[in-house]
């Protein structure tokens, strides 16, 4: 990789410009705070800001892909009695213990138990019951002969082999034992874990909620998906985008619309909709415009706007919307417009608060080994997040290369749709070279 010679730690100077061409870090922004900080400071700021949402009981059926906010206890020993693993007979292995293909020895078949019987038939010497997969042993019973080793009789069965003591039985308890933990708080809740909760007695779960997300698009230009355009207007893909990276990653997305740059329409929409979600996150609207109104609106109440040392996504905006009477605010993450910037933003900072929120810890996604298949340039002094196309190698390392010919323009979307991954360039890189090694996130 080609970096930077070095002048120190990472100034504010016009240290390099976004690839669609209109980017200048780190002056004229009226920021509060330092000047410039980096992905991860800005993303620890996040995390420390917002918590896990207050843990509620659901019943089981809700409870998948939310994280358990206490220990699931078995309540019952799993199997909770002794029961056939074989559709068979149940018998007393000594009365079948000299049976063979060519002198088999017959039984008297004195019950029929299917799954869901409640008999336990007493069995004297030479008795058998036929029994089906899952129904309880009799206790006078110690092993199960499968029925492919008799002739399948009901009133006499021929025993072909003889059986192993035990044989084919599921002892009680053996799978767990009433008051064991089965599933420890913290675990993110799949089809296995909820088919063990059931298992073993419980019906409802204490977990954290997914987070209701308030996404709301601003721009005058903007016109809903598949509406004919006027000239200057645009289809509204962020909302899209972020709506559905919201459900992706577990939480509830609430579609706000768009609100034309207005500062009383954009106040009126995050009022009127802060007692019911868990957070916003808007888009557009957050740079040094003339009409960029979300940060009119929002920097006086003490959201925090600055460039943050990323390319795509350097101008962002984080804070809360403030509550009422005394109510917590609602958190709001204000995203730069451009569709490619909102897209690494959600990946970089809204999606590890949205986890947070739902009591992950595990809020990164997995970082891979690329190696750069074509040279491209990144901007001196800002992190670049790349959207790429990975292909896997054998080894396990994965080819690269930029999913767009235009590089990372931010204004990129339809090319977007083509990555699977995102190359992370560090912040004094300025050329990546063929065969460089780099970090990969792959993505959904
Ligand atoms: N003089 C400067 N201009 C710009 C700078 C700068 O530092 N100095 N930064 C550039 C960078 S980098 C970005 S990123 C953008 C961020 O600007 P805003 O957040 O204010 O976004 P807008 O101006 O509202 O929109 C930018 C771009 O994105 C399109 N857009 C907006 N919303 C949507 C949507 N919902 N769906 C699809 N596309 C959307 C919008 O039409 C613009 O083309 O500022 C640069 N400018
Ligand atoms: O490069 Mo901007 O920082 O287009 O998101």
């Amino acid at each position: 990789m080609t970096q930077r010679d070095g002048h120190g730690e990472h100034g504010h100077g016009p240290g390099g410009e976004s690839h669609d061409g209109h980017g200048h870090d780190g002056h004229g922004h009226g920021q509060h705070g330092p000047a410039t900080i980096s992905v991860a400071e800005h993303r620890a700021r996040i995390l420390a800001a917002v918590s896990s949402l207050p843990a509620r009981t659901v019943p089981l059926a809700l409870a998948q892909g939310r994280v358990l906010a206490a220990d699931v206890v078995a309540r019952v020993d799993v199997p909770g009695f002794e029961n056939s693993a074989m559709d068979g007979y149940a018998l007393r292995q000594a009365d079948a213990a000299a049976a063979t293909p060519d002198a088999p020895v017959t039984l008297q078949v004195v019950a029929d138990l299917p799954a869901g019987s409640a008999e336990d038939p007493p069995l004297a010497v030479g008795d058998a019951a036929r029994i089906m997969t899952g129904a309880p042993v009799p206790h006078d019973a110690d092993c199960i002969v499968p029925v492919e080793d008799t002739d399948g009789g009901t009133v006499t069965v021929l025993i072909r082999r003889a059986p192993e003591p035990a044989a084919h039985i599921r002892h009680a308890g053996s799978d767990v034992r009433a008051g064991e933990t089965v599933l420890p708080a913290g675990r993110m809740l799949g089809a296995r874990d909820l088919a063990a909760a059931s298992a073993v007695g419980v019906r409802e779960l204490l977990v954290h909620p997914a987070p209701r997300v308030g996404v709301l698009s601003t721009g005058t230009e903007l016109r809903p998906a598949g509406e004919p355009l006027a000239r200057g207007q645009i289809h509204d893909s962020n909302s899209i985008l972020l709506a559905a990276a919201v459900a992706e990653c577990g939480g509830i997305p609430v579609q706000l619309g768009s609100v034309p740059d207005d500062e009383d329409a954009l106040r009126a929409t995050l009022e009127k909709h802060a007692g019911s979600v868990d957070a916003f996150v808007t888009s557009g609207g957050v740079s040094v415009g003339a009409y960029d109104v979300v940060k009119a609106v929002l920097a006086p109440l003490g959201v925090w706007f600055g460039p943050v040392r990323m390319q795509p996504g350097k101008p962002q905006g984080f804070g809360d919307w403030p509550g009422r009477d005394r109510n917590a605010g609602t958190p709001i993450f204000a995203l730069p417009g451009n569709p490619v910037s909102v897209f690494i933003s959600f990946e970089e900072f809204v999606r590890p608060a949205l986890l947070a929120m739902q009591g992950r810890t595990d809020v990164q996604r997995e970082v891979v080994r690329g190696v750069a298949s074509e040279q491209w340039r990144s901007p001196a002094g800002r992190a670049q997040y790349m959207p790429v196309v990975a292909e896997r190698h054998s080894d396990g390392t994965f080819a690269v290369r930029p999913a767009s010919g235009g590089g990372s323009g931010s204004y990129l979307v339809a090319s977007l749709a083509g990555a699977n991954a995102v190359a992370a360039v560090p912040e004094d890189v300025t050329m990546v070279q063929a065969g460089d090694l780099v970090d990969v996130t792959l993505v959904p």
